[in-house]
């Protein structure tokens, strides 16, 4: 089957994105791999699908699917590349929108300067809806993130971690590191991505707090790894930051792909980012029955 995608990027977290507001490719788990492969495919991060308004109060259905192939409920960089994609192709002339996702409805816009904002909606702290198993442990801290102290292995000598634990409609676990650049990302990444404690798996995140406005972060992403971007990932790292002291709204979050500005007036208001949405380039590819 031949396709046509566009790529895209949002502070170097890449995407392909996929046009179903005309009909429905029914793309396999295994072909949404495909796609996302960097030797064999077009390589992406995460593959985002446009599909029309599920229904009144929203303008457009926003779909995820990690480049491991499972659909996932959010993502934030991805939400400033659909909105410019849906602008771009001509398929809204609005400056704001209201998008379904899986996680429920976002809101981007355009700002005066040509970012994109987000309403990504607000953080929840409930351990079921990360989803978390709590159980039989204490939090070390007086917060709803926690942080919870897990260990990283069954062995004597596995290390612990403390893990402020939430969920941006994905599940995040976000450590404080006293520098960014030599944090055991990858080694400690895919631990806490797989721990038993997160049956939906978690994005691990690695917060350095330069000031109480200013952050520094790398995420291990959920399905994809490493990536240079986590829109969600930021937007969880400022209100864990927050909710323990470290940090106060708004905070620009630094990643190895670019700034995100992200601000949070506290529990039950949704969190906003704002940051950059780059087209890369349109193609089509052939992709395995
Ligand atoms: N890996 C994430 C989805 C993409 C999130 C990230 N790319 C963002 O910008 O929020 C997850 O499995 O929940």
């Amino acid at each position: 089957m031949r396709i046509r995608f566009t790529k895209m990027h949002g502070a170097g977290n890449d995407f392909v994105v996929l046009d179903e507001t005309r009909g429905r490719l029914g793309l396999r788990e295994d072909q949404y791999r495909f796609l996302a492969d960097r030797h064999f495919g077009v390589g992406a991060d995460q593959i985002l699908t446009v599909r029309p308004s599920t229904g009144p109060g929203v303008d457009f259905e926003y779909v995820i699917h990690n480049a491991d192939g499972g659909e996932v409920e959010q993502c934030g960089n991805g939400a400033r590349c659909f909105f410019q994609y849906v602008r771009e192709h001509g398929l809204t002339d609005r400056s704001e929108l209201r998008v379904h996702t899986a996680a429920g409805v976002i809101a981007p816009s355009m700002g005066a300067d040509g970012r994109v904002t987000v309403d990504m909606g607000p953080p929840r702290f409930d351990a079921a809806q990360v989803p978390f198993d709590a159980a039989g442990l204490s939090p070390q801290g007086a917060s709803p993130v926690g942080p919870w102290k897990l260990a990283l292995g069954t062995e004597a000598d596995s290390p612990t971690v403390e893990l402020a634990v939430l969920s941006m409609g994905n599940p995040h676990a976000v450590q404080r590191v006293d520098d960014v650049d030599t944090a055991p990302v990858a080694a400690q990444g895919p631990l806490i991505e797989h721990h038993p404690r997160f049956p939906n798996r978690v994005n691990a995140g690695f917060l350095q707090v330069l000031d109480r406005h200013r952050v520094k972060l790398r995420v291990h992403e959920r399905g994809a790894g490493e990536t240079l971007a986590c829109g969600t990932g930021a937007c969880a790292a400022v209100v864990g930051g927050i909710q323990q002291g470290w940090l106060d709204s708004p905070v620009d979050v630094q990643t190895r792909g670019g700034v995100l500005s992200i601000a949070w007036d506290g529990v039950g208001q949704s969190v906003r980012m704002t940051g950059p949405a780059q087209t890369v380039f349109e193609g089509e590819i052939e992709i395995p029955e």
